[in-house]
């Protein structure tokens, strides 16, 4: 089932309260099989964006559709779709079985199927033995293990899930994203809206990332796409922490502070150099600078180094752990090689 986001607008508030815009001619398209990303900073519309498609909140302007019907006047509950929020709303009174079966009972399946199905979810998410429990005696993490079980249950043809994987710890994490992508293999049409704020979980999830900032907007495009050509600084910087130096042309060529990178060509209107931390490289007639800071991240080191010539700029440069890191304070030499380089344009606020 497609969903559709058209020209979305949603304000909070009043004059006496303060308004704030949470959204703005916001335009989204989700098809049948895609799923998409709604990756950005604290605050940036993201959550907004997925309760509008729910019916929890109402726009100010524009329609939300699904599978081409205009939904924006149905309540919740009318439009028949999963859902998990951060606030894993579980019913208190229920068990955690019963918080499962719930959907599917409200649509009448037989007692069989409601049996079958709720031990299989309760299965995949690892909670067959707390299925007697009420919710009050499950952790945080639980809980939300017990939402994700209680909407897929339903087999629902659109899937909101909003930082669904927040409050699990990092092993948990990475098996319950290993769930959500085997769900993708085996419910081929769901159409499916991730609110996170983590870009390694949109990079391994997502068909297309949607880049919100400030109520709107900024980038959307496959996850591949943004991550090796980012169109944007913000995105650039965003979606895999990429180093931006300023650039001048030169002949048909660029600079950054003076020193000339060998193949990258200048591009009108894209004063900066994007280069990720990992494809920078320690050898001899690059970029010269000085290292000012490592960080031991277990499988790498990251340092944090100057670039003569130009203030207010660090590079940072991830290097397997195995590898030799020169001195604090040691002259070094960076070279960016040119298929690693991408020009985005200078932020313009
Ligand atoms: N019910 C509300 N009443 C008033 N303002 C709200 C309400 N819900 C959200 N906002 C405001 O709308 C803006 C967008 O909030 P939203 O929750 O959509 O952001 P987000 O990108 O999901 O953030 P986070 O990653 O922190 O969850 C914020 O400035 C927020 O304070």
């Amino acid at each position: 089932m497609t969903v559709q986001l058209e020209d979305v607008t949603v304000h909070f508030g009043n004059k006496h309260s303060g308004r704030t815009c949470a959204l703005e001619g916001f335009d989204l398209s989700v098809a049948a099989g895609e799923t998409v990303a709604l990756l950005g900073p604290s605050g940036s519309g993201k959550s907004t964006a997925l309760k509008a498609v729910a019916g929890f909140v109402r726009p100010t302007r524009g329609r939300i559709r699904l599978a081409g019907n205009d939904v924006t006047d149905l309540p919740p509950a009318k439009r028949g779709i999963g859902v998990v929020v951060q606030q894993y709303a579980l019913f208190p009174h229920l068990r955690v079985a019963d918080n499962v079966a719930f959907g599917l009972k409200a649509a009448h399946k037989s007692k069989a199927e409601v049996t079958r199905r709720v031990a299989e979810m309760l299965e995949m998410v690892g909670m067959t033995p707390y299925a007697r429990r009420f919710p009050r005696e499950l952790s945080g993490g639980q809980q939300q293990r017990v939402a994700i079980a209680r909407a897929l249950a339903i087999q629902p043809p659109v899937l909101l899930l909003d930082e669904p994987l927040a409050a699990l710890d990092a092993q948990l994490r990475a098996d319950m994203l290993g769930e959500l992508q085997k769900l993708r293999r085996e419910v081929p049409d769901i159409a499916i809206v991730y609110v996170t704020h983590d870009q390694s979980e949109a990079l391994a999830l997502a068909d297309r990332i949607a880049v919100m900032r400030d109520a709107r907007l900024v980038d959307i495009a496959p996850a591949t796409e943004l991550y090796a050509a980012p169109p944007s600084a913000f995105t650039a910087s965003f979606l895999g922490g990429a180093n931006l130096l300023p650039v001048e042309p030169s002949g048909d060529g660029v600079k950054v502070a003076g020193h000339l990178l060998p193949g990258v060509k200048a591009i009108p209107g894209r004063e900066l150099l994007c280069i990720r931390p990992h494809a920078v490289q320690l050898a001899d007639g690059g970029l010269p600078g000085r290292l000012v800071a490592s960080q031991w991240r277990g499988a790498s080191n990251q340092l944090t180094c100057t670039v003569d010539g130009l203030t207010d700029v660090s590079v940072r440069i991830d290097v397997p752990a195995d590898r030799r890191v020169p001195e604090l304070g040691a002259a070094i030499s960076m070279v960016l090689p040119v298929e690693a380089c991408s020009l985005v344009p200078a932020e313009t606020r």
